[in-house]
């Protein structure tokens, strides 16, 4: 199992470590466009490997996309992050010509990869993606609710003063501060719905912090986070490389699921050796039927400043 990981910054570097960690890929080749930069952080990294205890073979390159050739699976982290005060969406500009660049590139030598889009503003990066190459959709894939679900996972953990394995939930929706859809109706401690245990009041601050998350630790942080992108997305990569058929919230091109088409936005999937094997449609309320729709219709608008 050979994975690329584009861009070697923060999250790039972040997402290998934990793949590496996890031990199940025989390779993972870094590639960044900073001269050394991807070879330094791969060194750095293998040097780790006796420490940690795993045999990954993780090489870094400047911008020599032959060592990707026939990677099963690549990610793409390249571009700008964001800064306080910024939002995602304030990326597009530089961000979408990386993609789309990178993109072509990573097919030319791996035709047959999978490809998970994390650069932002991820659902429109995703779509891009989507509309500029001739891979099949469920081969293309964006990173998002994996990780606003974990990060929705720690705020109900916290209100409920519960350990973070007594609680689940997910978040669907663009991945974007005003979009996402933290499912705070479905969410649970051990099997019973959280309404059992939480006000209405704090309920709506689990959801509001748990949209904020991003914008919240780029303001601590003065860059965005990497640590959870890195472990979402390093679960992700798992999943399709060891055929587990897991749900994630990832971004999809939607085709009339949930009554949305021509855009990719996250919702449910069944990850496994082929990617997005199944998008779930789950059930909703009428009122997260009308906050998805409301999300799509921004990620749409920010979808419209794309030059395709
Ligand atoms: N979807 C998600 O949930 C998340 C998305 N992100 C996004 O991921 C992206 C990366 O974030 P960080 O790693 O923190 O940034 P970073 O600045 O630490 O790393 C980005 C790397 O991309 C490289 N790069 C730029 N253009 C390139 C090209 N054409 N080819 C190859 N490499 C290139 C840069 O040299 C740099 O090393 C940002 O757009 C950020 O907003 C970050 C966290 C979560
Ligand atoms: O907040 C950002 O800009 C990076 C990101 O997508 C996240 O951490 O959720």
């Amino acid at each position: 199992m050979k994975v690329t990981v584009v861009g070697a910054g923060a999250v790039g570097a972040s997402c290998a470590e934990y793949i590496a960690i996890k031990d199940f890929a025989s390779e993972v080749v870094l590639l960044d466009i900073k001269e050394g930069y991807a070879e330094g952080k791969a060194m750095d990294l293998m040097q780790t490997a006796s420490l940690n205890g795993f045999d990954t073979k993780i090489t870094g390159v400047t911008n020599d996309y032959s060592k990707t050739a026939d990677s099963d699976i690549c990610v793409i982290t390249s571009g700008i992050p964001r800064k306080p005060g910024m939002t995602r969406e304030e990326l597009i500009g530089i961000n979408a010509g990386i993609v789309k660049t990178v993109s072509s590139s990573l097919i030319e030598h791996s035709p047959n990869t999978i490809i998970i889009v994390v650069s932002n503003p991820m659902d429109t990066m995703t779509y891009l993606v989507h509309k500029s190459t001739d891979l099949p959709k469920n081969r293309i894939i964006g990173m998002g609710g994996a990780l606003d679900s974990a990060r929705f996972k720690y705020r109900l953990a916290e209100a409920l003063g519960a350990p973070i394995s007594d609680v689940d939930g997910m978040v669907i929706g663009g991945h974007s501060d005003k979009g996402m859809v933290p499912l705070i109706g479905k969410a649970v401690r051990n099997s019973v719905v959280v309404s059992e245990f939480l006000s209405e009041e704090r309920m709506g601050q689990v959801v509001q912090d748990t949209k904020v998350g991003g914008a919240t630790l780029t303001g601590l942080l003065g860059t965005s986070a990497w640590y959870a992108p890195g472990a979402a997305v390093s679960g992700m990569v798992q999943a399709i490389a060891c055929d587990t058929k897991k749900i994630f919230p990832c971004s999809a091109l939607l085709e009339g699921e949930f009554g949305l088409s021509d855009l990719s936005i996250g919702v449910p999937c069944i990850l496994g050796a082929n990617g997005i094997e199944k998008i779930v449609e789950i059930s909703l309320s009428d009122a997260e039927k009308a906050k998805l729709a409301e999300s799509a219709e921004g990620v749409k608008k920010t979808n419209g400043l794309l030059e395709l």
